[in-house]
């Protein structure tokens, strides 16, 4: 941990990342692995726990493209190639020329979000179908989509105000859209002529949408790139999963070769873009050296991280350090902090808290915050409210005088340019495809290389906590864990029987109908 962290006591166990659980592909594939050489002795034991995801199939020579070049500076190497990559092939890499006939597309991956707020209730409920959200036990899974529409309608009147506030919607698509757009000019202007495609994992454009268009378009390279820069079963995950079925299931997608960008939070462009805008904020304060940085995560469960073995919480520390870092290249050694915000429901979540680590910063006297959201590289309500509206408050009631905030870094040109050099880095290893149909489905080729990144983190799919709330009582934090899941259960039953009796309290309350 760098000198100049302030270690909220509010931090508990979940700040040691050595009780990982290590998937056992990974000394395999780490071997593989570019890393431990390019990085200095410092980042070497951060990169190990990078090297999870550095999925490349044992019998894969694995060699960065030529155009990626290693940056060295005095106190770190920085990667200018794709920071872990997954292969569509587990056979070769070509290494040839990459455009020629070849018709390139790059699919980017994002969350969604509802466009208008009778959007908030169905894209709530798409969240919390997703088994990557909620994972029911096996026997229970036939309830997902009743329980997703139960918590999704609880849900809906509380998120609706959040984005009333914010002006009726999300602002994501918008973004995303531009963010596409620029990505596609940067790319032509790399003289890479591809079509980027935005698939939305809970709202419009809905991945399986963006796929019909790859098709459509007879896209032959695939490169896949969640817009999320650290990896987490949640995000990336779940929208790799979702795209593995699709493959799965068609002859011609099965057929198409791809690569995916796993996480790439470890970029220089991104690392120098998020430095660059902290820098610009510092200079709004009237004494910027006596600013805390405060970088704000997006939280998960923390079953997620020490059961699943989720390597979010991993990666999103040494973006942190590589972040402050380049920093202090430019002599800004700031105090800086990094806290986890927007948990919901009764589980235990990645810790410290945002909304606690603000109240303990207030009680020592830090009188200078600027707020960094770190997980996500667009505005969206957990920006433009929750920051901006709700810690902003609780800052000020907790004594902090001066507030700031970096803005997202939604289509900074350094920032777009530093993913098209991504994916025209990861192109030489869109791979050749598996030699035959019923081949590529057994062996899950390209899938495999999904399926295997899914496997180092996820390998058993145990089932995870419920991370929303349902129902809620008790005293103790497993108290309130296990009324929660016990009242879960007896909502379940309820609705059972109310689905197959047609009677109860949600048609009383004329709920049920809804729903049909
Ligand atoms: C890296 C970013 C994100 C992680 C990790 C993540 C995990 C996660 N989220 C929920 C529940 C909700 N998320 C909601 C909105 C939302 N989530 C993210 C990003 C991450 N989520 C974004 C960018 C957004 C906003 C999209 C927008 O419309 O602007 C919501 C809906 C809003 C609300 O009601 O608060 C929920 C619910 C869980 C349970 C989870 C991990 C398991
Ligand atoms: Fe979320």
């Amino acid at each position: 941990m760098r000198s100049g962290r302030i270690q909220s006591s509010a931090s508990c166990s979940a700040s040691s990342s050595s009780t990982f659980p290590h998937p056992p592909c990974l000394t395999s594939a780490s071997r593989h692995c570019k890393f431990p050489r390019l990085l200095s002795p410092r980042a070497l034991s951060l990169s190990q726990r990078v090297s999870r995801h550095c999925l490349v199939p044992e019998t894969t020579q694995f060699s960065f493209p030529k155009q990626s070049t290693t940056i060295s500076s005095k106190k770190h190497l920085f990667h200018a190639g794709v920071g872990s990559l997954v292969t569509s092939n587990t056979q070769a890499i070509s290494t040839g020329p990459l455009i020629g006939e070849e018709k390139i597309g790059v699919l980017l991956l994002n969350l969604g979000g509802p466009e208008t707020l009778d959007d908030v209730q169905p894209f709530l409920f798409n969240l919390f179908a997703d088994p990557d959200i909620i994972r029911l036990p096996r026997l229970f899974r036939f309830l997902q989509r009743p329980l997703a529409k139960f918590i999704s309608v609880l849900r809906a009147p509380k998120s609706k105000e959040g984005y009333a506030s914010i002006g009726g919607g999300s602002p994501l698509r918008r973004i995303t859209d531009a963010q596409a757009e620029d990505l596609r000019k940067s790319l032509w202007e790399k003289n890479v002529p591809a079509k980027v495609y935005v698939g939305m994992r809970y709202w419009h454009p809905f991945t399986e949408e963006a796929i019909e268009q790859i098709k459509k378009d007879g896209i032959s390279k695939l490169v896949v790139l969640p817009l999320y820069p650290q990896f987490s079963i949640s995000t990336s995950g779940s929208s790799l999963r979702l795209l593995e079925s699709i493959f799965r299931d068609d002859e011609y997608l099965v057929n198409m070769q791809h690569t995916v960008i796993p996480s790439w939070y470890q970029r220089e462009g991104y690392i120098k873009s998020m430095a660059n805008l902290i820098e610009r904020e510092l200079q709004k304060f009237d004494r910027p050296e006596k600013v805390v940085i405060f970088f704000s995560a997006h939280g998960v469960p923390l079953a997620y991280v020490e059961e699943a073995g989720d390597p979010y919480k991993a990666e999103m520390e040494e973006c942190v350090d590589l972040i402050m870092e380049e920093l202090e290249k430019r002599k800004i050694t700031n105090a800086y902090t990094l806290a986890y915000q927007s948990r919901v429901g009764p589980v235990e979540w990645l810790k410290p808290y945002t909304d606690e680590t603000i109240i303990d910063l207030g009680r020592k006297g830090v009188k200078n915050l600027l707020a960094v959201p770190i997980s996500f590289v667009s505005e969206h309500i957990e920006t433009l409210e929750e920051i901006d509206v709700e810690y902003k408050e609780l800052a000020l009631e907790s004594g902090i005088q001066n507030w700031g905030r970096v803005p997202a870094l939604g289509c900074e040109p350094m920032f777009i340019s530093d993913l098209a050099d991504a994916v025209i880095e990861s192109l030489p290893y869109v791979g050749a495809m598996a030699v035959s149909n019923l081949e590529a489905r057994q062996s899950l080729v390209p899938l495999g290389s999904v399926e295997e990144l899914l496997a180092t983190y996820d390998s058993q799919r145990r089932e995870l906590p419920p991370p929303v709330t349902v129902w809620e009582w008790g005293w103790t934090k497993s108290a309130e864990t296990w009324n929660g899941r016990a009242a879960m259960l007896a909502v379940l039953v309820l609705l059972l029987l109310e689905v197959t009796t047609g009677e109860g309290f949600l048609h009383q309350w004329g709920i049920l109908p809804l729903f049909r």
